[in-house]
């Protein structure tokens, strides 16, 4: 049957074509398997998430030029098509960038702008990436307030206001010294000691809390340190396990900021952002909580030294821990995301000894290629 005649038949039964009924935006229920039967032969793709005129959903990423959402953004254009992703940041993209798909200027401080932004590209799903991570925020705490607790806020209303599904990442670090370390439940004491963590407890609570009270389509996910080889990492105490690579392929000599005996949750860059699409593409049935944590393995800097020294054995290694060891010490060093495996199917692909073999042959492939790494993922490598 040709797309349009089943699409006109959709229209007519008050259904999507795949058989979904429209409720608000970005929010679809149960297909109608009676129409799936009485389309034999029919090619219905499982498209539960798009409008009901068979067109993608429309998302906005804040914070997109940092070390996960550029990652993002060219995940999320391959499945919805380039148009349909807007990428926005404070900071002026690379030429690349600009070339691959709608860039705009978003301050998740400025409420108006973002109420533009989300009218005027027709805005059905929001991921919030801006914040200022674990390290960095430390070293500002009145920025790191503004950005990660009132830029909260706004997103909140924002997404009150125009219906939107949003996915905000929460993080290990929202736990603390009085978390359980090993292994680290969904729910549990959390108290975290960084304005990192505090304002992301704030916001999975936020966001909870306007998913019961006002129906948002809330959606968290606590990530581990995630590790990539395109963008460099923000300013957090897990960024050593991305830095490791880059010296070890540049010849040069790595002074690790922890103690080598430091264990901590991890996750490779593609792990990561299929969770967080397999999240925001959850049918709500599934999903038993709004918060979940994931993860994919636990390590320490003597054990990815050790790793790393496969490929590289001539590299030098050196520990010198500053602050960043205490905030590693009060975070887990083994999260528990079975409810995650449980709930809504959720599988880790990559392991520490296979990530390395992707880092370095991703890296390789940047070096030979004179590509600088930041612009690497925007062309697709
Ligand atoms: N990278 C990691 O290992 C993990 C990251 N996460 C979370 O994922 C999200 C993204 O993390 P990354 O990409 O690593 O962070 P990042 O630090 O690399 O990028 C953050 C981005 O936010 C932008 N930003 C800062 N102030 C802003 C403002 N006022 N308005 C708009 N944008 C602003 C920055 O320009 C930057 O591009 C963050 O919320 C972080 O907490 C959670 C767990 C682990
Ligand atoms: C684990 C995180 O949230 C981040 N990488 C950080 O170290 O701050």
């Amino acid at each position: 049957m040709r797309a349009n005649s089943l699409r006109q038949l959709c229209n007519w039964l008050g259904r999507s074509s795949n058989g979904v009924p429209f409720t608000a935006a970005g929010e679809f229920q149960q297909p109608l398997c009676a129409l799936r039967a009485s389309l034999p032969g029919a090619t219905i793709i499982n498209r539960r998430h798009y409008h009901p005129n068979g067109d993608p959903p429309r998302i906005l990423i804040t914070g997109s030029l940092g070390q996960l959402g550029t990652g993002l953004a060219a995940l999320l254009r391959k499945k919805y098509g380039d148009e349909s992703v807007i990428m926005s940041d404070i900071v002026k993209p690379t030429k690349e960038i600009w070339q691959s798909g709608p860039y705009v200027f978003a301050d998740i401080l400025d409420f108006k702008c973002l109420q533009d932004i989300v009218v005027t590209y027709r805005i059905d799903w929001l991921v919030h990436f801006s914040a200022l991570l674990s390290a960095i925020g430390e070293q500002n705490v009145p920025l790191a307030i503004r950005v990660n607790i009132e830029g909260m806020h706004n997103i909140m209303e924002l997404s009150k206001q125009y219906g939107l599904r949003v996915f905000v990442p929460s993080t290990i670090g929202a736990f603390g010294p009085d978390s359980p370390r090993d292994i680290t439940p969904n729910v549990c004491i959390q108290r975290p000691r960084t304005i990192y963590g505090v304002s992301k407890v704030h916001a999975e609570l936020l966001g909870e809390y306007y998913h019961y009270k006002f129906g948002l389509d809330f959606r968290c996910l606590r990530f581990p340190g995630v590790i990539s080889s395109d963008t460099q990492p923000g300013g957090g105490t897990t960024d050593y396990a991305v830095q490791i690579f880059h010296n070890a392929i540049a010849g040069e000599e790595f002074e690790c900021y922890l103690k080598p005996n430091t264990r901590l949750p991890m996750m490779y860059i593609d792990d990561c952002l299929r969770a967080l699409w397999e999240m925001l593409i959850a049918p709500t049935e599934k999903l038993k909580r709004r918060t979940y944590n994931v993860t994919a393995m636990s390590f320490t800097p003597a054990e990815v030294v050790a790793e790393v020294q496969k490929h590289f054995p001539n590299l030098k290694v050196s520990y010198r821990p500053d602050d960043r060891q205490q905030i590693a010490d009060s975070w887990p060093q083994v999260l528990d995301d079975s409810e995650a495996r449980n709930d809504w199917g959720w599988r880790h692909n990559h392991d520490l000894a296979n990530m390395c073999d992707i880092m370095f042959a991703r890296l390789r492939a940047a070096h030979a290629n004179g590509v600088p790494v930041d612009a690497a993922v925007s062309m697709g490598q």
